[in-house]
């Protein structure tokens, strides 16, 4: 026996538990894991199920096959596709996450998966797994696929190979225009012109090479610009391109997004960059009209079904478009997409947006993550370099050649530059720093002494301090107070906190009017409040401890009941944010959407006289600005907001971020986890931190992920 537990036995003389050496033996230990929640009732059901199987064939179920086969489970439930038995013998504890957080001190007899896996060769563990009738390696219907290390459920190892087919197909077909000559116009117009490389003009030459491409950049990089601009190329070499009198025959697009709150993001920001397209430049003079500013979910756009998992638009269905954009796609998991590889054309193109550095979607799958392993070098072979400089004018810098480079390499573009973060901003220079896994004394020093005007370093965080926090912004602990900042042109406002959207509630509240006749006037002020309230938000890395969302929520509805913001902090109540936690198709809300509790005069009592009620407000999920009132009793999963994890704000963007670092480190707390809550604050960023060797730690490392992908694409 290895491991903590194994060394406090040895120290109090305490008998350790024994290793399980049957497979009832090894659900007994699972049931024991379950019940401290280290792993879910499910993983015990499926490995419960396995054994079964394996005996229906007339085999002996073994305590590892059963034990692997819970894992497996474990790693899907937490977002990944399959479990490396590598990984899992080389670093147990990281890779499976267990103990889990808030596992508290344990029983020095008992049983942690690191003494159970950790002195075991990954050759024996997949010799086991091959010997069972309950893996296979995908030929057969077996409930396990093994591949080479990797062990899969069935049905992600099936994804994974939909998704590999869908871009392969994609990446052996060219979709090069017919006039080369055309799209360098069209690119001139759009881009101008210079000697130096344009990483955008790059990116939109790349992606319409290809009928899959994909372009990565960190915050304000200019993907959004990127895309209009390509997709203006395209229409324009389209208009041109087309002979006789007919319509104009503009390609068919859809633009879309894994969640509601993603597809309203772009949504806000396409339409002004589709308003400053210079069209009247371009060959054959597209018309605005041509580029869609309407964004939708991908759910929406496949067409769910309530309580089903398939949708309208499959393989005999598919969708009737030409090109497909997919923002944000770090947060589209692996049945996601294999379901719009399903559903999409085989000559439509497919565009996926993101930033590869962020964390990966909360569900399984990190597809967006694998296809830019290797965005950072290009790995542009000499043909294609010499392609992209012929259209665009502008050479590639030679380090990003490479005569080895592989076909999915020639459809990755990454932009290099960020336009909202010049090199004076510590939310970029601390993204940049985060990412090369280095923060290091310097930086943090000057952090800490006010050396950026868009960052505060808090090292006294007490939950008091924390929710005074939450109230203002606390401006005051920012250089010049926060004032007098402009970033790009734009006068940017002090911090304000929570504060701010709940005296929006209070003081800019329609006089009178009911549901329908001033209906405008109501939609205009739940509009605001949610702007207001998306000016602030604490972010933790961890849901419980005092570092944590849960008690966080509490202390800062505290707060502001003390302040008089709020009534009260338990129950429903006017100002109350909410988190929707699952997907409620019935009434169109998606896991992560989230809404503001306002009290409206709606209701009539029985002299017909306006009677106060509450309705939550949301902003609707199709990128068209309308509000959802719906009714408190009508919601089924929720929790309040003013605190979230890290994890749900992905896709989310706050004009102040506060990312709160726990006091210890903690097998979540990843680089990813970091960069992607600094990356969330547009203009000010708060840092809590009691314990600087905590946030170095935990940048210095990555989140393991297993999966096959970029090995299938090979
Ligand atoms: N080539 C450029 N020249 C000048 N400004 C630019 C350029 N490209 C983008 N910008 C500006 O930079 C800002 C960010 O651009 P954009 O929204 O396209 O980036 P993004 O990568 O999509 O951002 P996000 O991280 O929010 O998804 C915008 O204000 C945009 O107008």
């Amino acid at each position: 026996m290895t491991g903590e537990s194994g060394y406090i036995a040895d120290l109090f003389d305490v008998a350790p538990a024994p290793t399980p050496r049957t497979a009832a033996e090894a659900l007994a230990l699972l049931d024991d894991w379950v019940e401290r929640e280290w792993v879910r009732a499910l993983d015990h059901a499926f490995a419960d199920f396995i054994c079964t199987i394996v005996r229906e064939h007339g085999e002996q179920p073994s305590a590892m096959l059963a034990l692997l086969a819970a894992m497996v489970s474990h790693q899907v439930g937490r977002g990944h596709v399959c479990l490396d038995v590598r990984h899992l013998c080389q670093a147990t504890e990281p890779t499976l996450v267990l103990p889990p957080e808030g596992a508290g001190s344990l029983p020095a007899d008992s049983l942690r998966p690191s003494d159970l896996f950790a002195g075991i060769s990954p050759e024996e563990l997949v010799a086991t797994l091959s010997r069972s009738s309950a893996v296979g390696d995908g030929e057969q219907a077996t409930p396990l696929v093994l591949d080479g290390s990797r062990l899969y459920l069935r049905r992600f190892w099936r994804y994974e190979q939909l998704i590999a087919a869908g871009i392969r197909g994609r990446l052996d077909q060219h979709a090069v225009p017919a006039d080369v000559g055309l799209l360098a116009q069209a690119l001139d117009g759009l881009f101008g012109t210079g000697p130096e490389p344009d990483y955008q003009k790059i990116a939109c030459a790349l992606a319409a090479r290809s009928r899959f491409s994909v372009i990565t950049g960190g915050p304000g990089t200019g993907k959004t610009t990127t895309v209009v601009n390509l997709l203006a190329a395209l229409q324009s070499v389209a208009c041109e391109s087309a002979d006789g009198d007919g319509p104009t025959p503009y390609l068919r697009i859809r633009l879309s997004a894994p969640t509601g709150k993603a597809a309203a993001r772009l949504s806000e920001s396409i339409g002004g960059a589709v308003d400053r397209l210079p069209l009247e430049n371009l060959p054959g003079r597209p018309d605005k009209s041509a580029i869609p500013t309407r964004v939708t979910t991908l759910h929406r756009l496949l067409g769910s079904r309530p309580g089903s998992r398939s949708f309208r638009h499959n393989e005999d269905n598919p969708l009737p478009l030409d090109i497909l954009v997919i923002d944000e796609a770090s947060m589209v998991d692996v049945d996601l997409m294999a379901s719009v590889f399903a559903a999409l054309p085989d000559r439509a193109r497919l565009i996926m947006l993101g930033d590869k550095d962020q964390l990966a979607s909360v569900d399984a799958g990190a597809v967006l993550g694998e296809l830019c392993q290797r965005a950072e070098k290009a790995h542009y072979l000499p043909e294609t370099a010499q392609w992209l400089a012929s259209v665009t004018g502008c050479p590639l810098p030679p380090e990003l050649t490479d005569a080895g480079g592989l076909p999915l390499d020639q459809a990755v573009a990454m932009l290099r530059k960020s336009y909202r973060f010049n090199e004076h901003s510590g939310i970029g220079v601390l993204a940049s720093a985060t990412n090369a896994g280095n923060l290091d004394r310097p930086l943090i020093r000057q952090c800490r002494g006010q050396g950026f005007e868009d960052v505060v370093w808090l090292n006294e965080p007490g939950v008091a301090m924390l929710a005074d926090h939450a109230l203002t912004g606390s401006p005051e602990r920012f250089r010049n107070n926060g004032q007098g900042r402009v970033v790009n042109h734009e006068p940017v406002a002090p911090p304000v906190g929570y504060g701010y959207y709940l005296r929006i509630i209070r003081d800019h509240k329609p006089s009178a009017g009911g549901e329908t006749e001033a209906r405008e006037q109501w939609d205009a002020w739940a509009t605001e409040v949610l702007r207001g309230f998306n000016h602030f938000k604490v972010l933790c890395a961890l849901r419980q401890g005092p570092f944590g969302v849960e008690g966080l929520n509490r202390e800062v509805a505290e707060r502001l009941r003390s302040a008089g913001l709020i009534d009260r902090t338990e129950g429903w109540y006017a100002g109350r944010p909410v988190l929707i936690t699952g997907n409620d198709y019935n009434l169109g809300l998606m896991n992560g959407d989230i809404g503001v509790t306002l009290c409206v005069p709606w209701d009539r009592n029985e002299a017909g006289e306006p009677v106060d009620t509450l309705r939550v407000a949301f902003p609707s999920s199709d990128g068209s600005g309308a509000i959802r009132w719906i009714s408190p009793s009508r919601l089924q999963s929720l929790e309040t907001v003013y605190a979230m994890t890290v994890h749900k704000s992905q896709g989310s963007e706050f004009t102040h971020a506060c990312l709160v670092i726990p006091d210890r480190l903690t097998p979540v707390l990843t680089r990813e986890l970091v960069y992607t809550g600094i990356t969330r604050a547009r203009h000010w960023l708060s840092l809590v931190v009691s314990q600087e060797s905590v946030l170095k730690e935990a940048v210095g490392r990555g989140v393991i992920r297993a999966s096959g992908l970029a090995r299938l694409l090979l």
